[in-house]
């Protein structure tokens, strides 16, 4: 399995203080990777670490190939029409894909004439993904790419990355505040929180190596490894990690991507990271 990003032993700090430390983490070539964490965490960190416009203060991170960001705020010049938009991003880009740019604006029905400040939220979201494509990354970075978007255009924007992916061994890491949202389509997760890694891993193997236990709080927890629990009135619910308990009187069931993010962040300590021996492992 080839990783498409891979950090080892990442510390950051912005002059005294430490943004993140000791991160390690991999993500494999072709998957959709959700970055996910508080405000504060270091997500947008960690993304200007990947793409180089800043330096680790420790450990590495490494891009295999040519990385594309989209940062938060919409790298576009409002006064710009779409079609000056793609001419400057082929004068300002080595390798450059103006067919594939144009296509893929002809099909989300994006005119070329329209000036940025024109297009809506959804459609501008659409035309920094596009620019950022037509680059031919290998690894696309997109700091919340929904932000501010409805629900509609978030879907949109979501399926429309999909499809890059499924076209061709595209990578992409991208950071949101809407779990809900990357539930269809991030297939590896990555859980930041106050600088430190919590959870790196296939969202599936995640969600089935744990459980939603519901009962009664006398009930015996033993045997679980608990990461994190919540009380209504004499009711706990709890994430736990691995087999089901034996007390009869708890529900179990397999939590929601949702479920299983809140549980950690709720839990500052636990985490669910690969032992990593050595880069790649
Ligand atoms: N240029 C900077 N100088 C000093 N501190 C900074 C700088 N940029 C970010 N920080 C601090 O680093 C920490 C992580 O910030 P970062 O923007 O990476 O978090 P984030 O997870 O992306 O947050 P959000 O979800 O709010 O966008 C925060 O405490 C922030 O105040």
């Amino acid at each position: 399995m080839s990783s498409a990003l891979e950090a080892t032993g990442l510390g950051v700090r912005y002059r005294h203080t430490w943004v993140l430390r000791d991160c390690s983490l991999s993500v494999p070539t072709g998957r959709v990777a959700a970055l996910v964490g508080p405000n504060g965490a270091g997500k947008t960190t960690l993304m200007h670490a990947a793409v180089g416009l800043l330096r680790p203060a420790l450990g590495s991170i490494r891009v295999a190939g040519q990385a594309a960001f989209v940062a938060q705020d919409k790298p576009l010049y409002e006064n710009f029409t779409v079609a000056e938009m793609l001419t400057f991003g082929r004068r300002m880009n080595t390798h450059w894909d103006d067919e594939a740019a144009a296509d893929r604006l002809a099909g989300l029905g994006i005119p070329l004439e329209r000036k940025v400040s024109r297009l809506s939220g959804g459609q501008q979201a659409q035309v920094a993904v596009t620019l950022a494509l037509a680059s031919r990354p290998d690894l696309l970075v997109l700091d919340e790419p929904l932000a501010n978007l409805d629900p509609l255009a978030r879907h949109d924007v979501m399926r429309s990355i999909m499809a890059e992916v499924a076209g061709r061994e595209l990578t992409v890491l991208l950071s949101s505040h809407v779990v809900s949202d990357l539930e269809e389509t991030c297939d590896w997760l990555v859980v930041l929180n106050g600088g430190r890694l919590q959870v790196s891993g296939d969202t599936e193997e995640l969600l089935d190596g744990h459980l939603v236990l519901t009962g009664p709080d006398d009930a015996s927890m033993a045997g679980t490894q608990v990461v994190s629990a919540s009380r209504t009135g004499r009711q706990v619910s709890m994430l736990v990690r691995g087999v089901p308990p034996l007390d009869p009187r708890w529900q179990a069931r397999r939590p929601g991507l949702e479920e299983f993010v809140m549980g950690y962040l709720r839990n500052p300590e636990s985490a669910a990271l690969p032992k990593l021996t050595g880069a790649g492992a």
